[in-house]
């Protein structure tokens, strides 16, 4: 079985404190990753502040480095997209597709590494005669990026890629369950031409080593991905440092009754399932005008009972096991609560260890968990609504508010969901889950702080700093 070291300042380092990564569908162990101590944590931030203060890069050489990982990634796919298959139990063609979503995120911050810009600040105010003003955006410092385990690489390149892009430096903290992708990804930069000390990844199993990093003073900024609850936990430690926090939510998607029902039905059946509904912006929520609710839920049934559940591993598999037995359980708990209290299981349902049949429930209200908290499985609810108004205040019933999806041909319609639903992005004619990289991705409400996609996180990883010549 193969191990896995921690990676600081340019070496490889066996911790000799060790915890084991699973197949998540086997259940066998698949490697064995070092844990790192808290005197790591700060040998970690030791070596990414001396870099920063050291050995900047200019943007051309971050350029040619994020560059130079697209393009590794890319040759790479197929091995990085089985470790995310067998580390996190996503099906092989959605790691395949995650793995080119990375390249992706790389190029485009790349791009961005040149465009960094500030503008020119013309002044008028009498007294500043004779005065020059323009803004530079200026880099942080020590970046901590903490990375949840469901897009094991791509989330950790929202993180990695701007930040190099934007001249700081980075210390990682992957999820426990999924740290693999993220040691791959800093020996590919090192292959790259990272320098020493850019980017340095510590591993270790729960909590643990993230409270460390929650103490360490010399952090510039904070870029989370993951739960609420760890979120906040992450907000009210930092003080008064910058953090961008991406965090759950309870995705919805309304189809009303001039929609498309068949492709709503389809991209609904698709995308609700997709990592086994371990996704932040999953189709959790469908909110259908009752004119058309039997007919779109037949054609979603449909859509869901065609899915193959089975081992993530295989070509074949559409919908793979869930990160845990315990998340699985915990889920199947959700159902029968909801069963309890009147909804209906229209198909899945059944549980076999970590894998659960995609399901679909009906009869349901918002006091369920399965609606109203942040379900993170393959389980949609079905709800239906009267009138448009009734549909967007259902869809903004919920303290998250990430993306939301609406299936509409009015326009006016569309227009008037734009204005009024509590989201960070409104999808037309797309479900929840629609989401390209370069996009300004993040929501409101407990869903979270701040915004990612290359071009926005390095606005967050960077600061305007005045000049004003007095010529
Ligand atoms: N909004 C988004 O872009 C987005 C994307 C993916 C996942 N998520 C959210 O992430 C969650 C699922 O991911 P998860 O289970 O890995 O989340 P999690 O909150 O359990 O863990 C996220 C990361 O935080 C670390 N962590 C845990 N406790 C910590 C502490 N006390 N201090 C510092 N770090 C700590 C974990 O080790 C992991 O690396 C879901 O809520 C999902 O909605 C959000
Ligand atoms: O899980 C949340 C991710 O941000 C979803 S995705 O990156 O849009 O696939």
């Amino acid at each position: 079985m193969d191990t896995f070291k921690i990676y600081i300042n340019g070496r490889w380092i066996d911790t000799g404190s060790y915890y084991e990564v699973f197949n998540k569908y086997s259940g066998e162990p698949l490697a064995r990753v070092c844990r790192a101590s808290s005197s790591d944590a700060f040998e970690a931030v030791d070596s990414a502040e001396k870099a920063f203060q050291n050995n900047k890069l200019t943007p051309l050489q971050r350029y040619y480095i994020l560059e130079k990982t697209s393009e590794i990634l890319l040759s790479q796919q197929e091995q990085l997209a089985m470790t995310i298959a067998r580390e996190a139990g996503k099906p092989f063609k959605e790691a395949l597709a995650e793995v080119s979503r990375a390249a992706n995120t790389f190029r485009i911050s790349a791009e961005e590494a040149k465009r960094i810009k500030g503008e020119v600040v013309p002044l008028s105010t009498t007294g500043s005669e004779n005065r020059f003003a323009y803004t530079v955006r200026v880099p942080l410092g020590v970046v901590c990026a903490i990375s949840p385990f469901n897009f094991p690489l791509n989330l950790v390149a929202h993180k990695v890629a701007p930040a190099i892009a934007a001249g700081n430096t980075v210390v990682l903290k992957p999820a426990s369950a999924t740290p693999i992708s993220s040691l791959n990804l800093c020996r590919i930069m090192e292959e790259a031409g990272l320098p020493p000390g850019h980017l340095n990844a510590i591993t270790g199993a729960g909590s643990e080593i993230g409270e460390a990093l929650l103490d360490e003073p010399r952090f510039a900024y904070y870029t989370f991905t993951g739960s609420p609850t760890v979120g906040k936990q992450i907000r009210n430690r930092i003080g008064l440092r910058k953090c961008t926090l991406e965090m759950g939510s309870n995705s919805a998607t309304i189809v009303h009754s001039d929609a498309d029902l068949e492709k709503a039905a389809a991209a609904c059946g698709r995308m609700a399932f997709a990592n086994a509904g371990q996704v932040c912006i999953s189709v959790q929520r469908i909110m259908v005008q009752k004119d058309v609710v039997k007919q779109f839920t037949e054609l979603l049934v449909r859509q869901a009972e065609k899915l193959v559940l089975g081992d993530p591993a295989d070509p074949k598999t559409d919908v793979g096991p869930m990160i845990s037995v315990r998340d699985a359980e915990r889920a199947e708990k959700w159902i029968a609560e909801a069963v309890s209290g009147g909804a209906r299981v229209l198909t899945g349902g059944s549980r076999t260890g970590p894998l659960l049949k995609p399901t679909v429930l009906t009869g349901v209200n918002n006091s369920m968990k399965v609606v109203c908290e942040e379900i993170f499985a393959p389980v949609v609810s079905i709800s239906t609504f009267n009138t448009f108004e009734e549909a967007l205040k259902m869809v903004n019933d919920s303290k998250y508010g990430l993306q939301a999806g609406v299936y509409t041909g009015s326009i006016s319609l569309a227009m008037q969901a734009v204005q009024e639903l509590e989201v960070g992005g409104v999808m037309i004619n797309d479900t929840s889950v629609f989401r390209v990289d370069e996009m300004p991705y993040g929501g409101v409400k407990e869903s979270g702080v701040g915004r990612e996609g290359p071009r926005y996180a390095i606005e967050e990883m960077t600061e305007p700093k005045l000049v004003v010549l007095n010529i």
